[in-house]
């Protein structure tokens, strides 16, 4: 379980963040989902370790989040340039060599799922290969919390009906909890087990997306739009 307890996180004098409580369940797919500038990826960057808050803590599994908790999360915001000369084989196996917890099968299984040629170079890839490679390193680790910021932004309606096909059938949904962030809401709604909305840097809401569709007969769309408009 992901848990925020009082978490703030200001940078300089702008506050990302701002007293933010949240219980994240294992085993759940949950979107989230603010306007530009609203705290999405700085919620990201908190799980992950890779900036610290400014007051309050974060708990994976009752352990405190620090750098070390990458041994936990798998979280790939963008593809580096040092990977530019590395064939798409050269890069997996780079990974396996980094993280203990990377399975080298499933990563060839997602890969040839995807149709991702082996042998392309990191910087001749189109940005769609380059976000189909990024879903192969992040969901091969053995992690239980995969965090996933925009996977779909900016690629086309192919691509990102075989990233969405690709989420279901290689997450591990009774052990791994995946927190993805997106602006295309209608796209994964029908794997999204749970919807969470930022707005200001605040959390404003959180619901089971069943309890929204049958107790409140609401799809997402509806949802945010009370909230957003
Ligand atoms: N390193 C930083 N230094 C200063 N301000 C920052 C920094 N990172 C983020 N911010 C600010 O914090 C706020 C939240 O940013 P964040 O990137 O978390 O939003 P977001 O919801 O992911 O936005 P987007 O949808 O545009 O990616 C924004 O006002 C942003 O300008």
């Amino acid at each position: 379980m992901i848990e925020f307890k009082h978490v703030t996180k200001r940078y300089m004098s702008k506050t990302a963040l701002r007293d933010a409580n949240l219980k994240l369940d294992q085993g759940k797919i949950i979107g989230l989902v603010g306007l530009n500038g609203a705290g999405k990826s700085t919620a990201m960057k908190l799980i992950a370790g890779l900036v610290t808050p400014t007051k309050g803590s974060i708990e994976i599994d009752g352990e405190k989040v620090t750098r070390r908790i990458a041994s936990k999360v798998s979280y790939l915001s963008e593809l580096d340039e040092y990977y530019a000369f590395y064939t798409v084989q050269q890069t997996i196996d780079f990974f396996a060599t980094q993280f203990k917890d990377f399975n080298k099968q499933k990563a060839e299984e997602i890969r040839a799922y995807m149709n991702l040629d082996t042998n392309t170079k990191v910087k001749h890839l189109s940005k769609g290969n380059r976000g189909r490679l990024k879903i192969i390193l992040t969901l091969s680790r053995e992690v239980p919390v995969l965090l996933m910021d925009e996977p779909l932004s900016g690629l086309d309606p192919l691509v990102r009906d075989s990233i969405v096909k690709g989420l279901i059938t290689f997450v591990d949904t009774e052990k791994q909890t995946v927190l993805l962030s997106t602006h295309q809401i209608m796209e994964v709604e029908m794997i999204l087990d749970e919807v969470l909305a930022i707005k200001d840097g605040e959390i404003v809401d959180h619901r089971n997306v069943e309890d929204l569709r049958y107790d409140e007969q609401q799809g997402i769309l509806e949802w945010m739009s009370a909230i957003y408009e």
